[in-house]
């Protein structure tokens, strides 16, 4: 059967990559977390001291840099799952953390970043057999994807999962912190200049606010049956 390309895009904490890499793995397609790109951009100027105090970003240092930073993923043996890697170094756990989600969307919104990595995006899709989620995959990354899906969830539901994903992980987290963070990274999401997080005029909507994960993951599996009969 002729491969598609899957955009699946969203508000932060929906869900997204808990519905991509199971689709991905069910139907033997290749899974790329777009996020995880933005976010080890980030780690990289957290370590490399590329945020001033106040929290602005040396953006002239990190564009003379960004030829300097290698992103790749392997897949965990054991959990199949993929992991990422900054410069040959695997940051999967380093990249979740809040610091780098608390600095991640103003290093998204700078132009010169995202062009790198949309170009490697393009890159990993060219092929087809890909599900890649973000927050511009079907409107700038791949904008002719045989199939779009645009997520949300209310901002509450969203921060509780998340919350509970990270006590269940052992890590100290607060649900108002979580929520701030949700809130905020969706607030410079939407309003940057550069490919703003919206849905895709074809995307199709689904809210899973009331959605279970085995739920979601069928509704999924029968929007790809849809696309991959209608491109035949
Ligand atoms: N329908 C659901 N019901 C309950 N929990 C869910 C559901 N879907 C996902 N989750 C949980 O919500 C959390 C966030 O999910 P996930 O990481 O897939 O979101 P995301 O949209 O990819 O987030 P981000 O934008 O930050 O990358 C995870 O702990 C996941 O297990
Ligand atoms: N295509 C994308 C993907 C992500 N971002 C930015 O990265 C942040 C982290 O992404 P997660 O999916 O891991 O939450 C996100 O808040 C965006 O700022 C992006 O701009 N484009």
């Amino acid at each position: 059967m002729k491969k598609i390309i899957i955009a699946i895009d969203g508000f932060s904490s929906c869900g997204k990559s808990t519905m991509a890499k199971d689709l991905a793995k069910e139907i033997g397609y290749i899974y790329i977390d777009s996020g995880a790109m933005y976010r080890a951009v980030t780690l990289y100027c957290l370590e490399n001291r590329l945020f001033n105090a106040d929290g602005s970003i040396q953006e002239e240092a990190l564009r003379q840099q960004m030829g300097q930073i290698q992103i790749s993923f392997q897949l965990n043996p054991e959990t199949q799952r993929p992991m990422t890697f900054l410069n040959g170094k695997n940051v999967e756990e380093r990249i979740r953390t809040m610091e780098v989600s608390s600095h991640v969307s103003p290093v998204a919104a700078l132009g010169f970043v995202r062009e790198a990595l949309v170009r490697q995006q393009q890159e990993m899709g060219k092929e087809k057999g890909i599900v890649m989620d973000g927050r511009d995959i079907g409107t700038a990354v791949f904008p002719d994807a045989e199939l779009k899906i645009f997520v949300t969830a209310s901002a509450q539901i969203r921060a509780q999962r998340r919350y509970e994903e990270l006590k269940a992980k052992g890590q100290e987290a607060s649900f108002d912190e979580i929520l701030h963070n949700v809130e905020e990274r969706d607030r410079i999401d939407q309003n940057r200049t550069v490919s703003p997080l919206r849905k895709a005029d074809d995307a199709i909507l689904l809210d899973n606010s009331e959605m279970t994960i085995p739920e979601q993951k069928e509704w999924l599996k029968e929007q790809f049956e849809k696309a991959t009969h209608a491109s035949h």
